[in-house]
């Protein structure tokens, strides 16, 4: 277990000098590798980390182990065993080194290097399985070393276990990236030329500009009932690709016809799955990457003008919350405080060079269809003491909820808490009565939201949440006079979970504890007399959640497959997709996170929300074309508004000067220039009139 858990910190360069001395001891006598060993051949390029490799095969051969490439993955990733007397160890070899060679013991490597190619970032993800191989007394340890962007094997001219040696040019690699951005965090890669350039954000991934929705796949680590269980990871991430390892599984049993493997493209992915949850630098890697990513470029938009909206979709206990909202430790935070701090740094930055901003936010629940501020002011417990209306109970954990949940309180809320959603004809869907604050500093924003989470119906995310920053830029110069406003929506979906296929699949029936089972049988009545009112409540929560996000995934199909053939795209249907709307089909631009789980119990509705996302992201924005005309209206709009507020202005000197110089010269009484006002004023208007006749027929 020491080993597993040392090597759960190899390829971070945070690995201390001390656990680099402790794994040295606890090597003594062995041939093993240590961490600084891994580390060295990590951080070098690949010609550096390919004789790493070879030599810590050779070296284990000479000391009496056996070294071989044991077995190849579907993917075209090698296996290296290294077999020592005492203590054998595997090392997997990851996909993106695409050796197409088999090498063993005193064997030289050899490929070619593709000229598109990217190269010399390197980093490790480590898996780690106990026991794996009885044959094995002691330790079986997998390591997990992946090189990103290390440049991939022309296969044409070096096919499978061809072994003629070509040595590799390190002058070959190229540091340049090669259009996307693929790269796993930055922090934990040792620093690269000036000439490699740094990971680029979704909103800038290359795809056609066009593109509406960005998608971001996260993959989160295997919770400890997974880890116990000896559960396959059936899912594999490369680079912008999520490879469903065992499609036929799908199929169930049914192999006729059938692929044996389905891969998704997305823009980005995040792959935690090797990560050991309670490695806090890790977390905080891959957090702050997340937040690079996704976060960054959303306050940026935000800054220049436009509407951001990133959204967290995937099945319950799949790490939304945790991409969202964070782990509520320091290293761990989310999406939405992090964004929240930089732009309040922005601001507070640029405020010192004389721009002038406002920050107001919202923050919603919408629970059952109903929608409920959680930002008023008296907390729910004083409501429910009010109304009488209050019952708590206990949760039976949720396979996939990570370990955790196991106790809740349910709240409902009183029907006064609900507000409305109102259609404005130009401003579009706006919630009726939501509080919006104003805030000036992180500390401010960083209470709204504690307060926001506290007043949640539920403990755990049993609706959808919906967190709003809206940016009010006052333009001070005399070009452009006036205000810009901006959002940032921060949308955490409710999750998919097993209550409500409990009723509906024999295969999660399985999967909920025998006491229980008997309830599926009864009606809702019998369920209630029963004592099972919680899991009764879970269940129309469950109804309310699939529905709503049912509704989100037909809006996603309806506009993948393109307005233009006239289908009809319904948001209305639910509250989720009214608010979302502006989201899904405006000028906002949309990130769309799908988190999945790794674990093969996961596997159905992970490879649904691979679906859901796919969907999204071929939904496209409004054409160059379209943006162009909106231009011009604009442009044609900002001109009428001179024409009229000049107009205005004429008007009304013209009306309080002649009617000062009738009474001046004694010509009307004050009385009598009183009777005439009607008159003159709609003289006035018949002159507006006559303007807005002549305006152009592309005004109107
Ligand atoms: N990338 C990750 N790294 C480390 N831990 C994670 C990660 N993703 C999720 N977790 C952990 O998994 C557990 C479940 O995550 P979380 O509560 O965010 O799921 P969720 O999808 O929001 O669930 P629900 O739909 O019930 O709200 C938490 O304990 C969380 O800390």
């Amino acid at each position: 277990m020491e080993i597993l858990s040392e090597i759960g910190v190899l390829g971070s360069n945070m690995v201390d000098d001390n656990m680099r001395e402790r794994r040295v001891k606890h090597q003594e006598g062995n041939t093993l590798a240590t961490i600084r060993d891994i580390e060295k051949g990590l951080e070098a390029n690949l010609q550096e980390c390919m004789n790493f490799l070879q030599v810590l095969t050779e070296d284990n051969s000479r000391k009496g182990a056996t070294a071989e490439w044991v077995s190849e993955d579907a993917d075209g990733s090698l296996e290296l065993e290294v077999v020592h007397a005492t203590r054998p160890v595997t090392a997997p070899v990851k996909p993106s080194l695409h050796i197409h060679e088999r090498l063993e013991s005193a064997q030289r490597v050899s490929y070619e290097v593709d000229d598109s190619a990217v190269a010399s970032q390197s980093s490790c993800r480590n898996v780690h399985t106990e026991a794996k191989k009885p044959r094995f007394q002691n330790v079986v340890t997998e390591v997990d070393l992946e090189l990103d962007n290390v440049p991939r094997m022309n296969k044409k001219v070096y096919p499978h276990h061809d072994c003629s040696a070509t040595k590799m040019q390190p002058s070959n690699l190229q540091l340049q990236l090669n259009g996307r951005i693929r790269t796993w965090s930055t922090e934990s890669i040792s620093e690269t030329p000036n000439s490699t350039p740094r990971p680029q954000s979704v909103l800038s991934s290359t795809g056609s500009q066009n593109d509406k929705v960005s998608v971001c796949v996260r993959m989160r680590p295997f919770n400890e009932h997974e880890k116990v269980c000896p559960l396959k990871q059936v899912l594999c991430s490369q680079k912008d690709k999520v490879i469903v390892k065992d499609y036929n599984y799908l199929r169930q049993g049914n192999t006729a016809n059938t692929k044996a493997e389905c891969q998704f493209d997305v823009d980005y992915v995040l792959d935690d799955s090797f990560l050991s949850r309670g490695n806090r630098q890790r977390k905080e890697e891959s957090q702050r990457c997340m937040y690079k990513i996704l976060g960054k470029p959303c306050v940026e938009n935000a800054l220049d003008g436009y509407n951001t909206t990133i959204m967290a979709y995937g099945q319950m206990g799949s790490g939304k919350t945790y991409t969202m909202m964070g782990d509520g430790t320091l290293c761990g935070r989310g999406l939405v405080p992090r964004i929240v701090h930089e732009l309040m740094h922005r601001v507070h930055e640029d405020q010192k060079s004389g721009a002038c901003f406002s920050i107001q936010v919202s923050y919603l629940e919408i629970y059952q269809e109903k929608i409920r501020d959680l930002l008023v002011e008296k907390k729910m417990e004083q409501r429910e003491e009010e109304s009488g209306v209050t019952c708590s109970f206990s949760q039976t954990e949720s396979p996939s909820a990570g370990g955790r949940g196991t106790n809740f309180s349910f709240r409902r809320p009183i029907k006064k808490d609900y507000i409305r959603i109102r259609e404005h004809p130009v401003t579009g869907p706006s919630v009726e009565g939501l509080i919006w604050k104003d805030v000036a500093t992180y500390g401010e924003m960083d209470k709204l939201v504690k307060k926001g989470t506290a007043n949640r119906t539920l403990a755990t995310n049993r609706g959808h949440t919906l967190f709003t920053v809206k940016l009010t830029r006052m333009q001070k110069n005399e070009k452009s006079k006036g205000t810009s406003v901006s959002f940032i929506n921060l949308v955490d979906l409710a999750g998919k979970n097993w209550a409500f296929h409990m009723f509906n699949s024999h295969q999660f029936f399985i999967s909920i504890p025998p006491s229980n089972r008997e309830i599926i049988n009864l009606k809702g009545s019998e369920k209630m007399a029963l004592g099972q009112k919680p899991l009764v409540e879970r269940t129309y929560e469950s109804r309310y959640i699939n529905r709503s996000l049912a509704q989100l995934n037909d809006v996603f199909t309806n506009l993948s497959s393109g307005r233009s053939n006239g289908k009809f795209v319904s948001y209305r249907s639910s509250a989720l997709t009214w608010l979302l709307r502006e989201s899904l089909c405006g000028s906002t631009k949309t990130i769309l996170v799908a988190n999945i789980s790794p674990a093969e119990q996961d596997f159905q509705e992970s490879v649904h929300t691979l679906k859901c996302a796919a969907k999204a992201k071929r939904i496209h924005g409004p054409s160059n074309q379209d943006s162009d005309t909106k231009k011009q209206i604009c442009m044609k709009m900002d001109e009428e508004i001179r024409t009229l507020q000049y107009l205005i202005a004429d008007l009304t000197k013209n009306t309080t000067q002649s009617s000062s110089e009738l009474i001046k010269h004694g010509k009307k009484s004050p009385d009598e220039v009183e009777i005439l006002r009607p008159t003159r004023e709609a003289d006035g208007r018949s002159c507006f009139e006559n303007v807005f006749q002549r305006r152009p027929a592309s005004w109107r």
